[in-house]
């Protein structure tokens, strides 16, 4: 693919009825395969930020390439899908569907996204060896997520954002129910999935010692400016 992956540019945005916050980002950009972990303080627009992004919200201004494609110029649906074909996401919680089974989980973003579909051959079988890969037990596929723990709802939310390989991940503060060790093992997984792909990725923490695993560290006030003010 030429090109950034990602590629913000003169981006602004205020959430609608609150006039004390507005973030703007005049040029960011993350280039394919490279992992990016974006520091800042809290309420200074990260997560925002990663909305804008996945075209949850759309800015006042400005333009948010993905793959080359102005998302906040596509209607509502188009967004939709434009967001499943293209980037994995892994929140804090990992918003799993909890009546599903791990495999309907997984395989959820397949269906609102036919292209990235169409990478997987055999589909339940990605699924169960991305769950391999990712430390699960072989038996997990049909258990249903309420059941399993943290650890291992936090693997499935990652198989479910690698499936298909889409060209980016985002994920925010996805360690932070974790402890040290489980932490160090959920990230070098991760790092393995997304190095095998040439998956970019950009990482939202509090934690400034994950930076050495990363390409790229920024701090939310390299790229933006944040206007706060107490209303
Ligand atoms: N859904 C929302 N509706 C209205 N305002 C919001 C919404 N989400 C965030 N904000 C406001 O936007 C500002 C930035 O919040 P945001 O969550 O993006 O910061 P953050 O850097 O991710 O913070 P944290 O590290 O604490 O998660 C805050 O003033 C917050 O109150």
């Amino acid at each position: 693919m030429a090109g950034p992956v990602l590629d913000l540019c003169d981006v602004s945005y205020h959430w609608p009825g609150r006039a004390g916050f507005a973030l703007t980002v005049p040029s960011f950009h993350i280039a394919k395969g490279e992992t990016v972990l974006l520091l800042g303080e809290s309420g200074s627009g990260k997560s925002t930020l990663l909305s804008l992004i996945c075209g949850t919200i759309l800015p006042d201004r400005g333009t948010v390439n993905i793959a080359g494609r102005n998302i906040a110029a596509l209607s509502g649906g188009a967004r939709d899908r434009f967001r499943a074909e293209h980037i994995g996401v892994i929140f804090q919680q990992f918003n799993l569907l909890p009546f599903g089974s791990v495999a309907d989980n997984i395989l959820l973003p397949l269906r609102f996204a036919p292209a990235r579909r169409k990478r997987v051959q055999d589909a339940a079988a990605n699924a169960a060896d991305l769950c391999t890969a990712l430390g699960l037990p072989a038996d997990i596929m049909t258990a249903k997520a309420s059941a399993l723990s943290v650890g291992q709802q936090q693997r499935v939310a990652v198989a479910r954002a690698l499936i298909g390989q889409p060209p980016l991940i985002i994920a925010d503060e996805p360690t932070s129910a974790l402890d040290a060790n489980s932490q160090a093992a959920f990230l070098d997984l991760l790092f393995a999935q997304t190095r095998t792909n040439e998956t970019s990725l950009l990482m939202v923490s509090h934690d400034p010692r994950l930076g050495a695993r990363f390409d790229r560290v920024i701090q939310m006030e390299e790229i933006a400016q944040t206007e706060r003010t107490v209303a």
